[in-house]
């Protein structure tokens, strides 16, 4: 990947997919993209710093596990927003994965109303579960009410419905979030960088181990698969000019020789795939569904059919950029079918128009998902009382 003054922007990308640029950005030498193994674990988490508020993340954990078990009450670990690639030690830059964390937050509150608990981890300032109609929002809140009282009684009355519309809603997440709170049903956890958020994935993994079947992860965080290894990391803000001291000064060094406004090569190593040792080490018991982002739809089933063969965990839910707001695809061993919001018309609503959908497809999503999680712990229930 380069950057050097914008060629490589999205229309060129776009006409010329296969160009050198775009066929030399990754090193095919290099073995196909396999899943972790324990060495590949060790060596990540023995050569890249933990984050500083793990040891609090965790002891918060584990008192929220404990307060569930005693409750026989189900935990899921909702991961959401992206995660950042930082490429200096005093991070100036960084690569992003694209998430606003609508799937996480939205998940989570239907996740909450199906009787779970929810350990909510998130990137820090992405959206939260209840806040993210308010925090984020285009409509803010101050557009509905009005500086001068309306003049005439029709704007008056619009201005009173539309507050009391605005109102009602706002008191009715209001409630669902006091509750949550009230009965330490929601544990808010932030991250920011990739290797933050796989020890703190790890961690919690470990930390949910008491639930058993009962625990489930949900995994839509837009996970980086690249990153710069601790040993190649500048530490300071990368400059795009070379510099010597002189006279106990620092200086330019041949400003105006060719190539004096470098282009920035970046060399990232692949991110070990750990889905396959959450399955397999970290959490066993419980039941695992990640999620799967293409922009090519011809590639997206075979990309979900093949993360469940490297990882064999249970779902894997796909969704595509442009369409993830309205349709999802369910793929797991034995079969895959898509949920579809169904699309509003001008003419379905009386003339009246509606948003492009009606509601949100987390709402079909979560109790599906939660289902399936019902009908694994009672094969794990049947499978002991038979045995
Ligand atoms: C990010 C979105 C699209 C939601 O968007 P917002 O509502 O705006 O937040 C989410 O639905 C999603 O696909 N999340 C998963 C995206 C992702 O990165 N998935 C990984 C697989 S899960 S991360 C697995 C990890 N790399 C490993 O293998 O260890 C992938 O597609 O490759």
């Amino acid at each position: 990947m380069s950057s050097d003054g914008g060629s490589n922007n999205i229309n060129t990308l776009h006409k010329t997919q296969s160009s050198p640029a775009i066929e030399n950005a990754i090193d095919r030498s290099a073995p196909n993209f396999t899943a972790a193994l324990e060495k590949d674990e060790t060596s990540y988490f023995d050569t890249n710093p933990p984050p500083p508020e793990l040891e609090e993340f965790s002891q918060a954990a584990e008192a929220f596990v404990k307060l569930h078990c005693e409750h026989q009450r189900r935990v899921v670990l909702v991961t959401s927003g992206g995660t950042t690639v930082p490429l200096e030690n005093q991070t100036v830059r960084f690569i992003d994965n694209f998430s606003a964390g609508t799937r996480g937050a939205t998940s989570a509150e239907y996740f909450l109303e199906a009787g779970y608990a929810v350990i909510f981890l998130h990137r820090q300032f992405s959206l939260l579960p209840y806040s993210r109609h308010y925090s984020h929002s285009t409509n803010c809140f101050l557009d509905f009410l009005s500086e001068a009282a309306p003049t005439d009684a029709g704007s008056r009355k619009n201005s009173i419905v539309a507050r009391e519309e605005y109102t009602a809603k706002m008191l009715s997440v209001l409630r669902k979030y006091k509750h949550a709170k009230r009965e330490n049903l929601l544990l808010l956890l932030p991250f920011t960088t990739i290797t933050s958020y796989l020890f703190l994935l790890k961690e919690l993994a470990m930390k949910m181990r008491p639930l058993g079947g009962k625990a489930l992860f949900y995994l839509a965080a837009a996970v980086s698969d690249f990153f710069v290894p601790r040993e190649r990391m500048a530490e300071h803000k990368i400059q795009s000019g070379d510099f010597a001291e002189k006279d106990g000064e620092m200086e330019l060094i041949n400003p105006t020789a060719p190539g004096a406004g470098k282009k920035l090569i970046i060399d990232l190593d692949p991110v070990p795939k750990f889905l396959k040792r959450l399955v397999e080490s970290w959490a066993p018991a419980a039941m695992i569904v990640s999620f799967k982002l293409e922009t090519d739809s011809k590639l997206l089933l075979t990309k979900c059919r093949l993360a469940l063969k490297r990882y064999s965990h249970h779902l894997v839910i796909g969704n595509l950029l442009q369409t993830r707001k309205y349709e999802v695809v369910f793929v797991d061993p034995e079969s895959n079918y898509w949920l579809r919001l169904p699309q509003s018309t001008e003419e379905e609503n009386g003339g009246k128009f509606a948003s492009k959908q009606d509601s949100e497809i987390e709402a079909l999503i979560v109790p599906e998902v939660v289902r399936r999680h019902g009908a694994l712990i009672w094969d794990v229930v049947a499978a002991t009382r038979s045995s």
